[in-house]
C-alpha cells in the first residue's frame, strides 16, 4: 500500500509540479467534457417526455439543457486541446530531465554491469514516453470518472436494475487490463533477447570488427543468431496478443447480447405505463454512452496501468539511485598528496558474481611514487586501477588517500585530481585536437598544452603525418576523416592522459599495449622522467600496468597480484633477489628475449 501510493504521489507529483495552472484547468475543462453528452441525452429525454406529456416537464428545460450543452462543448473544445497539449508537453520535458538527473546521479557504472539493473533501466528509457504522457492519461481518467458518474446517473433514473449493464462492462475493464498486463509481461520476459539482439548487432555493424568477423566466418552465424533470438521473441509476444484479442473478444459480445435485452425490457415496461417514452429514447441514445464509457475506462485502465507501471519502474530507478548514492561527502580531495594513497584490506567482488576478485588487499603507494602492477591475466589488476579511480567502492576495506577515505569524498572531485590511458582507449572519433583534448577540455584552444601532450604521448608523429594536423577529422564514418592504426589511435590516447598537467593519480593500464616493446620502453623512460618531476611538486602517484618487464622494471614499486591478493612488493632489484614469482616470471620474458 505504502508502495502504491508513493507512486501515485510520484505521478501526481510529477504532472502538478511540471505545470500547476494547466493542469488545474485542465482538469476542470475535461471534467465538464466529459458530463456534456450525457447531459445533452438527458435533455432531449426531458423534451421526448414534455411533447408526449407522459410526465409533467416543461419543453424549455429540456430545450434549455441540449443548448447548455452545446455552448459548453463549443467554449471547452476550443480550450481543452492546446491547453491539453501545452500541459502534456511541459509534463514530458519535465519527466524527461528528472530521468536524466536520476540515471546520472547513479555513482560508479554497476548499474551497467548488472543484467537484471541494465535490463530494467533499458525498460525504463525505452518506456520513458509512457512516463511523459502521464499528464494526459490522469487529464482522461479524471474525464472518465466524471461521465461515468453521470452516466449511471441516468440509468438509474431510468431503472437502478439497469446497473447490471455497466457491471457487465466492466468486464471489460478486466478484460482489457488483463490483455495489457500479458502483454507487458511478454514484453518485459523478451526484454533479454532484445537487448542481446540490439548487442549481437552492434558486434555485426561495428567496421573495427570487420576483421576478425570475416577471418573467423561468423557473420552468418551471428545473423542467424539474431534471427532466432528476434523469432523467439515475436513467438511469446504474439502468444500474449492472441490471448488478449480472444478475451476481449468474448466480453464484448456478452455486454451486446445483455444491451439488447435491456432495451427489450424497457419498450415492454414503457408499454405497460412503467416507464415514459423519454426513458426509452434516453436508454437508446445513451447505448453508444455506455459503450464508450466501457470502452473509455478500459482504455483508461489500460493506459493507467501502463503509467502507474512506468512511474513503478521509475520509483525503483529512484530507490536505486538513492540506496547506491555515494555516501555522504564529508571531504574535498586533496590538490596534493603527503604521505599516499593506502588500500586497507580492500575485497572487492563484481555485482552479481560470487567470488572475490580483489581479497584482503594492504598496499601502499607513497607519495611521488611510481608503481607497476604485474600478475597474470584475470589476476586482478585492471579491477584494482578501477577500484581506485572510484568506478566501485571496496566491498570491504577502504582507499585512504593522505589517510582520508575516499568514499568521503565527491567522486567527481577525485577524477579531476587523475588522468588515465588504458589499453581499452576510446576511439573518439572527433578531430585530432578534440580528440586529445578530452583529457582537459578546458585547454582546448591551449596549443602549447596540446604541444607537450603530444610530446609526452610520442604523438607528435601521428598528428604531423595527418592532412590537416590536429584540425582532421578522425574516423572513416567522415566523408573527410582519416582513419588511424591501432598504435595510432594508442598513442593519441596517451597524449590525452598527458593533457592533464601533474595529476595526483595517473593510471596506465597497459596503455601502450599496441605499441612494440622499443617504443613502449622509450614512451616509460621519458614518461618516468617528467612523472618524477611533477611528482615532486604534488605527490602524484603513478600506476601502471604492464606485462613487459622491461617497462615494469623502472617503476620505483611492483606489486605482484595473484588471484586478487598481492604476494609480493618491492623494487626490481629487491624482487629479484628475493627468487620469488616476480623473479620467476622475469627470467622467462628476459630469455625469450634473449
Ligand atoms: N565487469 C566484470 N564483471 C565481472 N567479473 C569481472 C569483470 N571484469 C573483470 N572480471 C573478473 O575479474 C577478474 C580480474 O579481472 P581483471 O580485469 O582485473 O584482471 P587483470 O589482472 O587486469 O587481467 P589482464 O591482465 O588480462 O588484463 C577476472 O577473473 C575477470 O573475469
Amino acid at each position: 500500500m505504502g508502495r502504491a501510493w508513493r507512486i501515485l504521489r510520484l505521478w501526481l507529483g510529477t504532472a502538478f509540479r511540471a505545470a500547476p495552472l494547466l493542469m488545474g484547468v485542465s482538469c476542470l475543462l475535461v471534467a465538464v467534457q466529459s458530463v456534456t453528452s450525457p447531459m445533452q441525452t438527458y435533455g432531449v429525454k426531458l423534451l421526448v417526455d414534455g411533447l408526449t406529456g407522459t410526465v409533467k416537464t416543461p419543453i424549455t428545460w429540456g430545450i434549455g439543457v441540449i443548448v447548455l450543452g452545446f455552448a459548453v462543448s463549443f467554449v471547452s473544445m476550443v480550450l481543452a486541446d492546446p491547453l491539453r497539449d501545452t500541459a502534456q508537453e511541459r509534463v514530458a520535458r519535465q519527466v524527461h530531465a528528472d530521468l536524466l538527473k536520476v540515471t546520472a546521479g547513479i555513482p560508479g557504472i554497476m548499474h551497467h554491469e548488472r543484467a537484471d539493473v541494465s535490463d530494467r533501466l533499458e525498460l525504463i528509457r525505452e518506456n520513458s514516453w509512457r512516463l511523459g504522457i502521464g499528464a494526459e492519461v490522469l487529464l482522461y481518467a479524471v474525464g472518465s470518472v466524471a461521465n461515468t458518474a453521470t452516466v449511471l446517473a441516468l440509468l438509474t433514473s431510468i431503472h437502478p436494475v439497469l446497473l447490471v449493464l455497466p457491471i457487465l462492462g466492466a468486464a471489460r475493464i478486466w478484460s482489457a487490463y488483463m490483455s495489457g498486463r500479458a502483454d507487458q509481461t511478454a514484453w518485459e520476459k523478451t526484454m533479454h533477447q532484445e537487448r542481446l539482439t540490439d548487442r549481437l548487432a552492434e558486434i555485426a555493424k561495428d567496421p573495427r570488427n570487420a576483421l576478425e568477423l570475416r577471418v573467423f566466418g561468423i557473420t552468418r552465424n551471428l545473423v542467424a543468431r539474431m534471427i532466432k533470438l528476434q523469432d523467439d521473441r515475436y513467438r511469446v509476444l504474439f502468444r500474449a496478443t492472441r490471448w488478449g484479442v480472444l478475451v476481449d473478444g468474448g466480453v464484448r459480445l456478452g455486454f451486446g447480447a445483455a444491451y439488447i435485452a435491456a432495451v427489450i425490457w424497457v419498450v415492454w415496461r414503457a408499454r405497460q405505463g412503467q416507464a415514459s417514452a423519454g426513458d426509452v429514447v434516453l436508454l437508446l441514445l445513451i447505448a453508444p454512452q455506455i459503450d464508450q464509457m466501457t470502452g473509455g475506462i478500459a482504455q483508461n485502465v489500460y493506459w493507467v496501468g501502463e503509467v502507474v507501471r512506468s512511474f513503478a519502474r521509475y520509483e525503483w530507478l529512484r530507490e536505486y539511485a538513492s540506496e547506491h548514492a555515494w555516501a555522504e561527502v564529508s571531504s574535498s580531495a586533496p590538490v596534493r598528496l603527503s604521505s599516499g594513497i593506502e588500500l586497507r584490506d580492500v575485497s572487492f567482488a563484481y555485482p552479481g558474481s560470487d567470488g572475490s576478485v580483489l581479497s584482503d588487499v594492504n598496499l601502499t603507494l607513497p607519495a611521488g611514487s611510481t608503481v607497476a602492477l604485474v600478475g597474470e591475466n584475470g589476476a586482478g589488476k585492471t579491477t584494482l586501477v578501477k577500484v581506485l579511480a572510484r568506478l566501485y567502492d571496496p566491498s570491504a576495506g577502504a582507499v585512504l588517500v593522505d589517510g582520508v577515505d575516499l568514499r568521503t569524498m565527491p567522486a567527481e572531485e577525485w577524477r579531476l585530481r587523475m588522468s588515465a590511458g588504458f589499453q581499452d582507449f576510446v576511439k573518439f572519433e572527433f578531430t585530432a585536437r578534440e580528440t586529445v583534448a578530452i583529457g582537459d577540455l578546458s585547454r582546448l584552444s591551449d596549443e602549447a598544452a596540446l604541444a607537450s601532450a603530444l610530446r609526452r604521448g610520442d604523438a607528435e608523429s601521428v598528428v604531423s603525418r595527418l592532412p590537416r594536423g590536429l584540425d582532421t577529422q578522425l574516423g572513416k564514418r567522415f566523408s573527410d576523416g582519416v582513419e588511424l592504426s591501432g598504435g595510432q589511435w594508442q598513442r593519441l590516447a596517451l597524449a590525452r592522459a598527458f593533457m592533464r598537467e601533474r595529476p595526483l593519480l595517473m593510471l596506465l593500464d597497459e596503455p601502450t599495449a599496441a605499441l612494440d616493446p622499443e617504443a613502449e620502453h622509450a614512451l616509460f623512460e621519458q614518461f618516468a622522467a617528467s612523472s618524477r618531476d611533477a611528482a615532486r611538486s604534488t605527490g602524484g602517484v603513478t600506476v601502471l600496468v604492464s606485462h613487459r618487464f622491461s617497462t615494469v622494471r623502472m617503476a620505483d614499486l611492483i606489486v605482484v597480484l595473484d588471484k586478487g591478493r598481492v604476494i609480493e612488493v618491492g623494487s626490481h632489484s629487491e624482487l629479484v633477489a628475493m627468487g620469488g614469482h616476480y623473479a620467476e616470471l622475469f627470467e622467462l620474458q628476459a630469455r625469450a628475449y634473449r
